[in-house]
Formats: structure tokens, sequence, C-alpha cells
């Protein structure tokens, strides 16, 4: 889909080792919160959260069940349709249980918003969220996830899971776009 892209290059914005400490300390968070949780559901949205999620999971000394649900909204472009579309949804109930949804990233915030009203529907016992990274200049609705891992300014982000119409998702680090 290469017509979508004009040329362009990724200036390193977050490390990988930046990356790597953030989220170490972000699960000792997450294990404050959640210690003596029977079993934590950790939900990623797909695909962005796909490596972030990945590496939360390795840090996390608890028991945990991973499930998924794949969310739309951007398609190839860059920007948001304000339309999420569920792709996929959950395999696993969660009524009266603890979730934690894990996302890459939070911009104009009508995704998370979205799946996060789907879930209360369910009646879990305890919903919380984290996101990577955050844009608040970006927002469009109300919506503060419970852990961010940075904040960041108004660029369009690659990298670390994130893609730019597919591409870039498996750069370790968080790059900006700039276009040549
Ligand atoms: O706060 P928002 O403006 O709603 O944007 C955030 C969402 O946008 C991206 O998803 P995208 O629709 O590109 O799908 P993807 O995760 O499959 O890349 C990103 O992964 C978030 O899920
Ligand atoms: N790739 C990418 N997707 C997004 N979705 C919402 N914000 C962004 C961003 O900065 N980069």
């Amino acid at each position: 889909m290469s017509e979508t892209r004009p040329p362009y290059v990724i200036d390193e914005m977050i490390s990988a080792k930046a990356i790597a400490a953030r989220v170490e300390a972000l699960a000792k968070d997450i294990h404050e919160e959640f210690a003596g949780t029977e079993q934590l559901v950790l939900v990623g949205l797909l695909r962005g959260s796909f490596v972030f999620i990945a590496d939360l999971v390795r840090e996390l000394d608890l028991p945990v069940e991973v499930d998924f649900i794949e969310a739309s909204s951007y398609g190839n472009a860059m920007e948001s349709s304000r339309e999420v579309r569920i792709l996929k949804d959950l395999r696993s109930g969660i009524e009266g249980r603890d979730v934690l949804v894990v996302e890459d990233i939070v911009d104009t915030g009508h995704t998370l918003t979205h799946v996060v009203g789907m879930l209360k529907s369910r009646t879990p016992a305890r919903l919380k969220t984290i996101a990577l990274l955050d844009k608040p200049t970006r927002r469009e609705v109300d919506f503060r996830a419970d852990w961010t891992g940075f904040s960041i300014p108004d660029e369009f982000v690659v990298g670390y899971g994130i893609d730019y119409a597919q591409r870039d998702r498996n750069l370790p680090f968080i790059g900006k776009v700039r276009f040549t």
C-alpha cells in the first residue's frame, strides 16, 4: 500500500532502553494494584499493543490470563475516522473479574472510550487501563488511562508495535515520522 505513504524518515523519540526501564516500573505499579487478584485478565488491543503487552506480561509476577480485542479506527490513515470498529472480541467472559486493558497509544481517546464502555457493560469486578504513550493535546473525548508510560507531543509516531500504514511495527524504539 505504498501509494498511501509518501517518502519519510523516522527520528528516534524514545529509545528501546528507556522503554524497557519504564515498562519495568509500570509492572511494579500493576503488581501493587492487583496483588491478591485470583487471575488478572490482561486485554491487549490489537494490533498496536502486541509488543507492549508481550514485554509487560513478562515483567508481571501474577497469575494472568491474556486475551485480545482487535479495534481499528485509523485504517492506513494518519487521522482517526472516529468510528471504532471491533474486528475481534474477547474469547473469555470478564463478569466479576479484574481486567487490565493494555493499549499502545491514546490520541483522540475514541478507541479506549469505546472499548472501556463495551467492557464495563460486561460488569467486571475492576477495570483499569494502561497505555504506553499519551498525546494529551490531541484529545477529543475526556479519557485518561490509569497508567501512562510516556506523555508525548503531537507527533505521528511509529515503532514498538505502532505502524504507519502497516509498516514499522518491528522497530525496537518509538520514532516520529518526518516527511522528506
Ligand atoms: O485515541 P485514538 O485516536 O482512538 O487512537 C489510538 C488508537 O489508534 C491506533 O490504532 P489503529 O486504529 O491505527 O489500529 P492498530 O492498533 O491495528 O494499528 C492505536 O493502536 C490506538 O489503538
Ligand atoms: N501510528 C500511529 N497511530 C496512531 N494512532 C493514534 N495516534 C497515532 C500515532 O501517533 N501513530
